[in-house]
């Protein structure tokens, strides 16, 4: 289980971004999160994901205090695949240096074999996500946290890879976060919806 523990955050300031958010994730659980722009959804996904640190509260993942030495088991999926991605490699080094793919993996994911001597910059915005699934859905990987993960792609592509994510989240019983401002997409694919502006008390 992912559990969050009464964690809060703020940047450099007095104000709290978010106050004792306490949740629960289950293994081959969907949680959808939604709420207006700015409320510090994507700052939560940061925390949970270990790219920020809480100033109070701790994540257990799997009885265990997260983030530990090596990979983290909570993966973070952002909006902008083309920021995560070294833009000066091609795409078969970018896979090479978190790990080693099958085949059938990758053709599952929609990755083309041809696709991987490109660069970045010679693919789309939904090619390049498919890539960035392929890096977080590792063998370590217990729970995904998808932060507007297909917002900039079309309906039709958006569509193919929420059916692609669902079917490995539910075949790896991951457990995934889904924070989304499109709250048709969310009772599409969530087994609960929670709004962050309540989950979070902020002061
Ligand atoms: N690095 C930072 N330093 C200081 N303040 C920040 C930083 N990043 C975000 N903030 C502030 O924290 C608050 C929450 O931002 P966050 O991006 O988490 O919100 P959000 O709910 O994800 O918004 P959106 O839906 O527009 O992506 C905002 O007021 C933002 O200006």
């Amino acid at each position: 289980m992912l559990k969050i523990n009464n964690i809060s955050y703020k940047y450099h300031s007095d104000h709290w971004i978010f106050d004792s958010i306490q949740l629960n994730v289950n293994p081959g659980e969907v949680v959808g999160i939604y709420g207006p722009s700015g409320v510090g959804k994507s700052t939560f996904a940061k925390v949970i994901a270990g790219y920020l640190k809480p100033d109070r509260g701790s994540i257990i993942v799997n009885g265990k205090v997260s983030p530990q030495i090596g990979r983290n088991p909570v993966q973070l999926i952002g909006q902008h695949p083309e920021k995560a991605i070294n833009p000066h490699w091609r795409m078969k080094q970018v896979l090479a240096e978190s790990g080693e793919y099958s085949d059938g993996f990758l053709s599952e994911l929609g990755i083309s074999k041809e696709w991987m001597h490109r660069f970045p910059s010679q693919l789309s915005g939904g090619e390049l996500q498919r890539f960035c699934l392929a890096r977080a859905i590792a063998p370590e990987t217990s729970y995904l946290i998808a932060d507007e993960m297909t917002t900039m792609l079309d309906a039709i592509t958006q569509a193919q890879i929420w059916q692609t994510v669902l079917l490995l989240v539910e075949r790896r019983q991951l457990g995934m976060l889904v924070i989304s401002h499109e709250l048709p997409l969310l009772k599409q694919i969530s087994n609960r919806i929670l709004n962050f502006e309540e989950l979070a008390r902020a002061i």
